[in-house]
């Protein structure tokens, strides 16, 4: 799929900004701050409903707006054309598809964005919520009904905390309903987890090799949120005094995460940092890779200052193959990547949250 157009209104400092596409490779060049990863983050907000930036959604908004929007043209592989539009006003997020009220998990559903920024190595080296989302996002693109078990359990333990960090006492025949139904969304969601990161493996093997093939092989480890062979409604109800105390559910799906080792460098901390962005890398290109397996179409595919987070060797090699099953690229930088002066590339300079293409 690629992007044909997209237009931006009131998200951060882009007033209001058009930006024809082509479905290869694209830059956006210009000084720090100029606004070429806000032309990003509103690509990426159209297929995850949130940015990649961490921070308070309100930190989108343009200064001094109440409110932002972001429409897009997509084109799918089989050459359908959607129209999408986002769009916040105060605190409430709107999705359209074609002329048409959506919610946003179905404008999520049908719009698939990857990135890799600077931020990516947290996805190796931070904490476990972002591996689950990403995770996450990659099951929901590929087992449709990931979202109603994923739903069921956001409710069910919405309402077990609260019970938990009720003032009065509460009986145990109150929690017994929300831990069974907590026990079999868990089911269901640790089983299509655990399908989806099986079927990552071979794709992340690939990517591996060739950006980091002198790490060896490399194996994906998951954990799923509570006890190998329990039974995740017993433990609850076996632990409840224990989450009482500590005022939220301690095990679960809510809790699961996963890692990456490779032969030659079985702990995290054997990794340095480009090898950490490296690693992250490989991940984004994998879920890319297994999204177009199952989908029969390559994501759109964001790199956010290029230039800066690869040395020259591993840019050529990202875009060379993104150039070769036809991805479109949308990529960033304060110059045009060297890596991509060879092939065709469409640029735009972009200075003050304005843009003017340059070739
Ligand atoms: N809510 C906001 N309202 C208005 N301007 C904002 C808001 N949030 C950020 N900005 C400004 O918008 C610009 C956004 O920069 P962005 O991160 O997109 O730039 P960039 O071109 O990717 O920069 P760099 O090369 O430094 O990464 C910055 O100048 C920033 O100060």
């Amino acid at each position: 799929m690629w992007l044909e157009s997209l237009r931006i209104r009131g998200l951060r400092c882009l007033d209001d900004v058009t930006v024809p596409l082509t479905p290869g490779v694209t830059v956006f060049a210009g000084p720090n701050g100029a606004g070429k990863t806000s032309l990003l983050e509103a690509a990426f907000l159209l297929s995850h409903g949130r940015s990649f930036r961490s921070g308070a959604r309100e930190a989108l908004l343009k200064r001094g707006a109440d409110s932002l929007s972001i429409f897009a043209e997509l084109r799918h592989a089989d050459s359908r054309l959607r129209r999408f539009g986002l769009g916040r006003q105060g605190a409430r997020w709107e999705a359209r598809m074609d002329g048409a009220g959506i919610s946003l998990s179905e404008l999520v559903g049908e719009c698939a964005v990857v990135c890799f920024e600077p931020g990516s190595h947290a996805l190796i080296a931070g904490g476990a919520e972002e591996r689950r989302r990403y995770l996450d996002w990659g099951v929901f693109h590929v087992e449709h009904d990931f979202i109603l078990a994923w739903r069921r359990y956001q409710r069910a333990l919405k309402q077990r905390n609260a019970l938990l960090r009720s003032s009065s006492t509460v009986p145990d025949a109150q929690f017994l309903p929300w831990e069974v139904e907590l026990g079999a969304a868990a089911s269901l969601m640790d089983q299509q987890r655990e399908l989806y990161l099986s079927a990552l493996r071979t794709h992340l093997m690939s990517s591996i090799e060739g950006l980091l093939p002198e790490l060896g092989l490399v194996e994906l480890r998951y954990r799923r949120g509570w006890a190998e062979g329990a039974d995740l409604t017993e433990l609850l109800a076996a632990q409840r005094g224990r989450d009482i105390a500590r005022g939220h559910t301690t095990q679960g799906s809510h809790r699961a995460d996963w890692s990456i080792a490779f032969d030659h460098a079985p702990l995290r901390e054997h990794l340095s940092r480009g090898q950490e962005k490296l690693t992250a890398l490989a991940c984004v290109l994998a879920q890319a890779s297994l999204y177009a397996e199952r989908r029969g179409e390559w994501p759109v595919v964001c790199l956010d200052d290029l230039a800066s987070e690869l040395d020259k060797a591993h840019q050529v090699a990202v875009v060379e193959q993104l150039r070769a099953v036809g991805a479109q690229v949308l990529v960033t930088g304060t110059e045009v990547p060297e890596a991509l002066m060879d092939g065709p590339t469409q640029v735009f300079h972009v200075e003050q949250g304005h843009l003017s293409p340059l070739l």
